[in-house]
């Protein structure tokens, strides 16, 4: 995995899997956008990384996890300075990391993790959970840099599983293909599958309260979660004894969506799946995306649930960016089955949508979704190396919403990106009272592509607060949505916020900046 990460230096995936632009795309991008290839990335070995830590310091986290386990070396530190947001990518491929750690400290248990923050508390040293490294929120880049990284590569056991309840407890540092994989010798499966699913962990997962590809089916990363053990500077905390509890307020909440900020997800305890006997995708086409909406709507609150529901809106439909576009208008819903009943659920969720004026475009729009589920981000590094910029956001609100929120989102996104600039839209995680929508913008560079990202994401911040949508639906708060977070939730919701961190984490050390703004001084 290390070597993979090194592979992956300013970019998603390692060069070998690297997906190259179909050649239309490549002849639109140079025709109407008129972009020109962008200078080689900056080599990850050409990083200049000083020396920060203090001897003393050093020898106390090395005295906890052993020397070999506390990495200063720049091209390491490199590595774990930023996720995979394309920002992220920009400042990588310029060789300039604004907040560059100090150090990688590897811990190998919980305890382990417990003593680390010992040290970091004692030393006022900040400290940054680091999972796959995939966050796109600016959720491993405190302001300042100079922390170390908490990497949890080594938690990386499948600790226990219980068939009698469907459960399983994993490690945090698990790898989501892992943990599958350990599961899948069980009989099992998470069932969850987001588009960052090759590099991003159960802690991760957990820490952002994440959604994956197939949440219609399996739901998100939350209601899968049962149970978690938390290290945090005031000690450890065990979250979670029984399927449902009136005891209180539910403190595995408190956790979920904590982004590192109150404590270090050692383990998560997780709901279990069968192994999906068959598996069936399948294309629909709606005439507008208000119909494919309506459809998905009905599917949601009167049933039958699919395992994946999809819905590309016109634009993204055309471009056949989430499937197979078909080149002939509307918009292409995919529908995915996965469990013991497949062909039953097939039938079933075929009259609604049939009801609903969609037209069975087969199964071949689904299964080759299915097949290139996982390209979008491989895609984006082509992209990047034609001088095309590419990147998304995401949002969810009430069916009522919806609309006027799609609307709102595009319009802000139009007024501040140059003429020609594309945003496409889908719809991927639905529920009984609304649904997600995930924006996606493509542009060429101009003179400053970070810049003129950072003008288009604020735009469209705004107005998603105004339409009454979430910031985010599953990409978490970060920096990037700290402050339209802080309107989502009001003063008195960051006050509740920052006394829970003051109560765990007195010294302020845990991923400072992330998800709340640090108090201002008296
Ligand atoms: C191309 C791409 C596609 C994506 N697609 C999806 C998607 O479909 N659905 C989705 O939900 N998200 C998606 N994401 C966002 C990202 O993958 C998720 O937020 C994911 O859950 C992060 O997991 P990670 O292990 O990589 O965490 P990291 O990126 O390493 O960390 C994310 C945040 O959580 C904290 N953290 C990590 N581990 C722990 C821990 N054990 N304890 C406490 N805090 C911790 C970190 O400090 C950081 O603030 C995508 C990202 C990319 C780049």
């Amino acid at each position: 995995m290390r070597e993979e990460r090194r592979a992956g230096w300013a970019r998603w995936g390692t060069p070998e899997h690297a997906k190259p632009l179909p050649e239309a795309v490549a002849g639109l991008l140079k025709q109407v956008f008129e972009v020109t290839p962008p200078a080689a990335p900056a080599a990850l070995d050409a990083v200049a990384a000083p020396a920060e830590l203090a001897a003393d310091t050093l020898a106390a986290l090395a005295a906890v996890v052993g020397a070999e386990h506390v990495d200063t070396a720049a091209a390491e530190r490199a590595l774990h300075a930023s996720g995979k947001s394309t920002p992220d990518l920009f400042h990588q491929r310029a060789g300039e990391l604004p907040a560059l750690p100090a150090a990688v400290v590897a811990p190998a248990d919980h305890d382990q993790v417990l003593a680390v923050l010992a040290v970091c508390a004692a030393h006022r040293l900040a400290v940054v959970p680091f999972g796959g490294g995939t966050s796109v929120v600016g959720g491993l880049s405190p302001e300042t840099g100079g922390h170390i990284t908490l990497d949890l590569r080594r938690l990386d056991r499948l600790v226990a599983v219980d068939p009698v309840s469907r459960t399983a407890v994993l490690q945090a540092g698990l790898p989501a293909p892992r943990a599958d994989e350990l599961l899948a010798a069980h009989g099992f499966t998470l069932g969850h599958v987001p588009q960052s699913y090759e590099y991003a962990t159960i802690g991760g997962f957990a820490a952002t309260r994440s959604s994956g590809q197939a949440s219609a089916g399996y739901g998100r990363f939350d209601d899968m979660v049962v149970g978690m053990t938390v290290a945090t500077p005031r000690g450890t905390l065990t979250t979670g004894r029984a399927p449902a509890s009136s005891a209180g307020p539910d403190l595995r909440r408190l956790f979920l969506g904590s982004e590192g900020a109150f404590g270090v997800i050692t383990d998560v305890t997780v709901r279990v799946r069968p192994l999906a006997a068959q598996r069936r995708y399948e294309g629909w086409r709606f005439p507008s995306f208000v119909d494919g909406v309506a459809a998905a709507r009905r599917l949601a609150q009167d049933g039958p649930r699919p395992t994946v529901l999809r819905l590309s809106d016109e634009v993204e439909t055309m471009l056949g960016a989430t499937g197979r576009g078909r080149g002939d208008g509307g918009c292409l819903l995919v529908v995915g089955h996965e469990g013991a009943s497949v062909d039953r659920v097939a039938a079933e969720t075929a009259d609604v949508l049939r009801e609903c004026g969609g037209e069975s475009l087969g199964t071949e729009p689904g299964e080759q979704w299915a097949a290139h589920r996982f390209d979008a981000p491989y895609l984006r590094d082509a992209l990047l190396d034609a001088g095309a910029f590419a990147e998304t956001l995401e949002t969810a609100a009430f069916w009522s919403a919806l609309p006027g929120l799609y609307e709102a989102v595009r319009e802000a996104l139009f007024a501040a990106l140059p003429v020609p600039s594309m945003v496409l839209c889908h719809v991927s995680h639905v529920y009984e009272t609304g649904a997600s929508l995930y924006f996606t913008v493509v542009t060429a560079f101009g003179d400053e592509p970070v810049a003129r990202w950072q003008r288009a994401k604020a735009a469209a911040n705004d107005a998603i607060i105004a339409a009454g949508g979430t910031i985010s639906h599953h990409h978490g708060v970060g920096t990037e949505h700290r402050d339209w977070f802080a309107q989502e939730v009001g003063p008195l919701g960051v006050d509740v916020l920052r006394a829970v961190k003051r109560e765990l984490d007195p010294a302020g050390v845990l991923n400072p900046g992330i998800l709340v703004a640090p108090r201002p001084a008296p």
